[in-house]
């Protein structure tokens, strides 16, 4: 169970805090280049498992492969995570904190801050780039996060909630936005959400997990027709269809059997 082109893989795998299982048995697998989104109640462990896809936890039971590594240090190196909060520097300017991660990797400050510099305006922040944090809009603190994220370098980006602070119309011109970068140069990609749109919208696939413990209560395909806007595209039947079945499948979770495991 290893190989570059095997993207992520997920068996078996447990993580208890305090003797209590946060997930169990969880099965995924994210081939390379595609998007999963997972979807569940608030503690279901949808965080935990992006840790442990991070490599900055490590399952109790089962086995993580993330493009071939299985220990923590080499999944780490392989995964770009950017968190709930977007943990700008208060401090540093927009074009500064989008730096951090190509200084983390060892490039001069200089020469960091001039690779990210063309970057601002294909991520809708031109003009933007010697604001301050406090000085920028929500939607473009996340789009700062995501460009400090995605200049990383990883195969594999790990984005928890990234626009759950996000009023509804940012939200939405700012799921376009990532998706249609996301379109243009393929990371392979899991996005943590508790919006079952933005999971459709965002994810070649969905999987619903089911509360305490968390385990893999659905997993849905997604194939939607191609549509001019998001609008025309959320009114699709298709997308009806597979909102219903997520949504249902979201309120069976917490009573439903889970899905037992599948071979992977
Ligand atoms: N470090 C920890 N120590 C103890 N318990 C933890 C720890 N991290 C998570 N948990 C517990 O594990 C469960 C899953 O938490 P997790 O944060 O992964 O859920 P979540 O689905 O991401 O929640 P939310 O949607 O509210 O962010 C919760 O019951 C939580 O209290």
């Amino acid at each position: 169970m290893s190989g570059e082109d095997q993207g992520i893989r997920l068996v078996g795998v447990t993580r208890r805090y305090g003797g209590v299982a946060a997930v169990e048995r969880v099965d995924l697998a994210v081939p390379p280049g595609r998007r999963l989104a997972v979807v569940g109640p608030s503690g279901c462990g949808k965080s935990t498992l992006l840790g442990l896809i991070s490599g900055l936890d490590e399952p109790d039971e089962g086995v993580i492969d993330v493009l071939g590594a299985t220990g923590p240090a080499a999944r780490l190196a392989r995964c770009a995570l950017m968190p709930q909060r977007d943990l700008l520097l208060p401090w540093r300017s927009a074009l500064a904190n989008a730096a951090v991660s190509l200084e983390n990797r060892g490039m001069s400050r200089r020469a960091a801050r001039a690779a990210v510099r063309p970057l601002f305006a294909r991520f809708g922040l031109a003009g933007a780039e010697d604001f301050l944090p406090r000085q920028l809009s929500g939607g473009m603190r996340q789009r700062v996060a995501f460009l400090r994220t995605f200049v990383a370098g990883k195969e594999v980006l790990l984005l928890d909630e990234p626009f759950g602070a996000l009023d509804a119309i940012t939200r939405a011109e700012a799921q376009e936005w990532l998706r249609a970068t996301l379109e243009a140069e393929p990371r392979t990609v899991v996005l943590v959400t508790h919006d079952v749109e933005e999971a459709l919208l965002l994810g070649h696939e969905v999987v619903v997990l089911a509360a305490r413990p968390g385990r893999v209560a659905a997993r849905v395909a997604v194939d939607l027709p191609a549509a001019r806007s998001r609008r025309e595209l959320l009114a699709t039947a298709e997308f009806v269809g597979l909102r219903d079945e997520v949504l249902a499948a979201l309120e069976q979770g917490s009573s439903a059997p889970s899905v037992e495991p599948e071979r992977l």
